[in-house]
């Protein structure tokens, strides 16, 4: 069985791949990284380490790379792949999916047999996002067939894997906590048996509950964290404001799944602690700027942090302390980091007010812009005078 796989990065080599191979797939790693593609296919193999006491490790065999340019090659892989799957970052998605195509109008002229496309994102409808960009490139008869063999089921991946900083470069350190839940009822053909993939028939709470709880909980961890000049996500959730206000966010976005997806309110509450456990693992250094990172991605209207905060106004909860992390966002001014680069020149040049609505998509006349722009305030003047 072959896998075709997007990204050879942490989550691609360090969750996704070590799954595949654990199920029997040979893996095709894609990547635009040179240094990347030639480690791998001179070693076929690597480890993945787990970040616990025991620091057990896994060994991947069988996995070779292609570079994302040599086109031809890649088509061809996924012309014969049993799967696909893809870990790159939300935006990189329209990038890749012209070669999907390629592949699948090889596939389809060949008559393959049906094909699943599943995006390993941190977002909500990542697949279909990825099928919309692809069938862009598809004539509308090859369209009509793809609607036939190619499923794009939606996907929620959970598993923390941090920067890594070993002289082995195709080696990875993960978190051993994993989830990843695929929605059933968008696969075609043969259901991929991939032991640790939960299949479901609605995807919609899971993904909500993981991106909503992991992620909005992380980003809060983060933006409050470097707020402070706490460079490590351990060293972060330690200050006990920064934990306080993490709980009261994660009761915020909690009080929100409870009502939308009628969560069990007890079961929330483990699920939250647990979270905020993961988050404390002494065997992970994860910095503030990698949880921080992309963050005109991470204040995007259905994103981990105005998507639940404009739900939670509509289920009559106030999102105080959500808005306390989106204003820490538009605070975030990492220089390494192209996106913090451009909101920061944005606020400069035509204010606070004009970044919130283009960044957050929220309209002036919603309580919710009032009340981030007055937490704003106030966070800039309380780090102008030192006091925060
Ligand atoms: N790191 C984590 O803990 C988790 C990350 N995710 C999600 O997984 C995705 C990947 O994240 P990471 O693995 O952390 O990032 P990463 O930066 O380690 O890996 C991304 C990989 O994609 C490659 N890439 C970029 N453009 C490409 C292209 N056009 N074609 C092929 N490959 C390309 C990069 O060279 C890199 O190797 C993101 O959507 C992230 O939100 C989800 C859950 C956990
Ligand atoms: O990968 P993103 O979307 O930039 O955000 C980082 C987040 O994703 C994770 O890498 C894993 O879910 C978390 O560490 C963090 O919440």
């Amino acid at each position: 069985m072959l896998a075709v796989h997007f990204g050879a990065g942490n989550i691609g080599r360090g969750f996704i791949g070590q799954l595949l191979h654990q199920a029997g797939y040979k893996i095709c790693f894609v990547d635009v990284s040179d240094e990347l593609v030639a480690e791998i296919n001179r070693r076929q193999e690597y480890t993945v380490s787990l970040a616990s006491e025991e620091k057990t490790t896994f060994t991947i065999h069988n996995v070779t790379a292609l570079l994302s340019k040599d086109e031809e090659a890649v088509a061809e892989a996924i012309a014969s792949a049993d799967l696909v799957t893809t870990a790159v970052g939300p935006n990189i998605l329209k990038f890749i999916a012209p070669v999907i195509a390629k592949g699948i109008q090889k596939r389809i002229k060949a008559e393959g047999k049906a094909l699943n496309v599943i995006a390993c994102e941190n977002m909500i409808g990542g697949s279909s996002a990825l099928k919309s960009f692809v069938y862009e490139s598809l004539n509308e008869e090859e369209q009509k067939q793809a609607t036939l063999v190619i499923g794009f089921p939606d996907a929620a991946v959970d598993r923390i894997v941090p920067l890594q900083k070993h002289d082995d470069k195709l080696w990875v350190t993960v978190e051993p906590f994993y989830e990843w839940v695929v929605n059933q009822s968008q696969v075609l053909g043969a259901v991929p048996q991939v032991e640790g993939i939960t299949y479901v028939s609605d995807l919609g709470p899971f993904i909500e509950r993981k991106l909503f709880t992991v992620n909005t909980g992380h980003a809060a961890v983060a933006y409050l964290g470097y707020l402070l000049k706490l460079g490590s996500i351990d060293q972060a959730i330690q200050n006990s404001y920064v934990l306080d206000m993490t709980e009261k966010v994660l009761h915020e976005t909690g009080a929100l799944l409870i009502a939308k997806h009628h969560f069990d309110s007890k079961q929330h509450e483990e699920y939250i602690h647990k979270i905020i456990k993961r988050f404390k693992n002494p065997y992970i250094s994860d910095e503030v700027t990698r949880v921080g990172r992309s963050p005109i991605r991470k204040l995007s209207a259905k994103d981990r942090l105005v998507g639940p905060a404009l739900q939670a106004l509509e289920y009559g909860i106030t999102p105080s302390a959500l808005s306390l992390v989106i204003a820490a966002a538009l605070l975030f001014d990492s220089k390494d980091d192209p996106e913090a680069a451009e909101i920061q020149s944005h606020i400069k040049e035509n204010g606070i007010e004009a970044a919130i609505q283009k960044y957050t998509g929220i309209s002036s006349a919603s309580p919710l812009f009032a009340l981030i722009l007055e937490t704003y305030k106030k966070v800039k003047s309380q780090i102008n005078s030192a006091s925060i």
